[in-house]
């Protein structure tokens, strides 16, 4: 049976290894999915766990009964390139067999399609979390992520299951802590990091993924475009104690000579590599139809997204349909095997606040609507990216139509900004709507740093972005009611007026920069139970003013309960910077090309 320990640390053995279900029944449909595909799954995995392996005959399949020596056996052989997947599968199955001296045809199977080889023990794939949460299963990830928001464990696999929140858990994925995303649960905050032509090395990009994580992304996206792509993500992904997302189109691009000569062949290659370097989610940009393009023809600003760009450009030159939607089940079975989870990508998105909401974007987002039922059909993880530049007054019509064209698929929004007069200032512009976006229902925010517009953000853009997204999602959790979440602003609070600087420092979302400010006027150590700050000065401080009338009148006394922000339903949350990860399984260096990070 699926290990069943409440511990993290037990998180890899079930969500990276092939499950051992007894109550697993044959049925046609998912036959082919009982062989494994993650050569990584079978080598931790023993031997004596597996019982059969089925194979498929009619599409191609060709069985020799006797093992020759001791090389690979070729057990499989396709007829055609349709079914070229499902032999890389089957191969692996053979590189396995290797190891079992006897392989015997039985029987038939009561469908006569597939051929029943025993002598060996079951062998089953590992499923995404949907597909476990659908058949029933608690898995050790949705424990964890019980325990971090605070719920039961039926709640999260029943807002799984049935699509209305995603935990992105690539089984390659060794060192995460497993995470949840939906609107039932705390606002999360993503992260953009990566490198592009003109900035930035391995170094500085794990530097902006610990500062990332530091100041409490929930996830991290690497966005990069520069150089060294396979190692800064792979390096990011062993670091990462936070889901890793990416945009392989970005890839496709850089491997191609000119976008246009990009392949479907090209394209799934990337993905599928991704996939197994232990990508959680992707962005797929496969809502950019070819018949949505002349809709974008009005714009004041056209199409902004880099990956809808892309695929207009490679459309209208070949001439052919988005090959991420031409593509999108093959996609889908690769998800499926790794259980990466869809972010549907929203590369129509409008640019300005005059294209907001125009038949562009929502042409769009009819199509992010069917491609979510596709990805579900496959039991893959889906959620849907929205907008962009958005006035204050559109945003909650956004999130209502995303929910509804998507069926409650969560909604992860970049933004949106709610002016386009401040670069420079555009976390801000930008958190603003982020905050009505999660009041209505927005289940991720994708942060937006000062350089937006402007520049590859750095390590303190990065910071200066998470802290106005921390405070965006947490506002909107306040006002939306999350249990426990006003906690966090009692306790600071009560610090504040108690004049107990050092805790309020402690509390604060970012504790280095609220010490920093106090220490510019006051910095010293007989200040910091002063009974008034540099503000109003001694003389005019109104809290002063109102405790001491407050003690001759005797009230002091009946206000000094402390709120105990460790038995907070929200603690996991409540805690500053804010969140905690468990980084226990993140390696404390890493060795590329020779060179050493931490
Ligand atoms: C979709 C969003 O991604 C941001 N974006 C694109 N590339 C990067 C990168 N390398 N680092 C940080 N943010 C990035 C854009 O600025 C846009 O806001
Ligand atoms: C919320 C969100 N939206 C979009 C993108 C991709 O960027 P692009 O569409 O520009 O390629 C992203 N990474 N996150
Ligand atoms: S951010 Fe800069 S590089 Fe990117 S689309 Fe805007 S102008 Fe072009
Ligand atoms: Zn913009």
């Amino acid at each position: 049976m699926r290990a069943s320990g409440s511990s993290i640390s037990s998180r890899s053995s079930v969500a990276s290894r092939p499950s051992l279900d007894a109550s697993w029944s044959l049925s046609p449909c998912n036959c082919v999915s009982l062989c494994p595909s993650s050569t990584a799954a079978f080598r931790t995995y023993s031997w004596a766990s597996i019982s059969f392996v089925l194979m498929r005959t009619d599409i191609g399949w060709r069985c020799r009964s006797k093992r020759p020596s001791n090389a690979a056996i070729p057990l499989y052989r396709p007829f055609s390139r349709k079914t070229r997947r499902y032999s890389t599968q089957l191969m692996y199955c053979s590189e396995l067999l290797n190891d079992i001296s006897l392989i015997r045809l039985v029987r038939y199977t009561s469908f006569p399609q597939f051929i029943l080889l025993s002598g060996i023990t079951r062998l089953s794939m590992p499923e995404t979390q949907l597909q476990q949460a659908r058949a029933g299963k608690i898995t050790s990830a949705m424990k964890r992520v019980a325990e971090r928001e605070n719920c039961k464990p039926e709640t999260v696999r029943k807002q799984v299951a049935n699509g209305q929140a995603v935990i992105p858990t690539n089984h390659s994925h060794e060192s995460l802590d497993p995470m949840i995303i939906g609107r039932e649960f705390s606002t999360k905050v993503n992260a953009n990091i990566g490198n592009s032509d003109t900035t930035s090395d391995i170094k500085g990009e794990l530097q902006k993924l610990h500062t990332a994580v530091h100041y409490g992304a929930d996830t991290v996206m690497d966005l990069s475009t520069g150089e060294s792509l396979d190692q800064i993500r792979t390096a990011n992904i062993e670091h990462s104690p936070v889901p890793v997302g990416t945009v392989p189109i970005y890839e496709a691009v850089k491997r191609a000579e000119n976008p246009t000569d990009i392949t479907h062949e090209l394209l799934l290659e990337i993905i599928e590599k991704q996939a197994k370097q232990g990508v959680d989610y992707m962005t797929i940009h496969a809502g950019v139809l070819m018949e949505h393009l002349p809709l974008t023809d009005d714009r004041k600003t056209g199409i902004v997204s880099r990956g809808g760009s892309i695929l207009a450009q490679w459309i209208e030159e070949n001439g052919m349909q988005n090959p991420l939607y031409a593509k999108f089940e093959e996609i889908c079975s690769i998800f499926a095997e790794h259980d990466v989870t869809f972010s549907l990508g929203d590369g129509l998105r409008p640019g300005c606040l005059a294209d907001a909401n125009d038949e562009a974007q929502f042409a769009e987002l009819e199509t992010l609507g069917e491609l979510t039922q596709t990805a579900w059909d496959h039991g893959v993880q889906v959620m849907v990216e929205g907008p962009g530049h958005v006035p204050l007054d559109q945003i909650v019509e956004n999130v209502e139509r995303q929910q509804e064209v998507c069926d409650g698929a969560p909604f992860y929004v970049l933004g949106p900004l709610v002016t386009d007069i401040a670069p420079g200032y555009d976390h801000i512009t930008s958190a603003i709507g982020a905050t009505e976006a999660a009041r209505a229902g927005a289940a991720m925010l994708c942060y937006v740093t000062p350089k937006e517009h402007l520049g590859l953000p750095d390590k303190e853009d990065v910071r200066d972005g998470l802290a106005a997204y921390r405070i965006a999602a947490h506002a909107a959790d306040v006002a939306n009611d999350l249990p426990g979440a006003r906690d966090w602003d009692d306790a600071l609070s009560e610090a504040r007026y108690e004049f107990d600087w050092q805790r309020q420092f402690d509390l604060a979302l970012d504790p280095e920069r609220a010490q920093n400010s106090h220490d510019q006027t006051l910095p010293g150590d007989n200040y910091k139970d002063a009974r008034f700050c540099s503000m109003c000065g001694v003389e005019f401080c109104s809290m002063r003013i109102d405790q001491d009338a407050r003690n001759t009148d005797g009230e002091m006394t009946t206000i000094n309960d402390e709120t105990d922000l460790g038995s907070s339903p929200a603690a996991d949350v409540n805690l500053p910077p804010v969140g905690v990860h468990d980084t226990s399984r993140v390696p404390d260096e890493i060795e590329i090309d020779g060179v050493t990070f931490t």
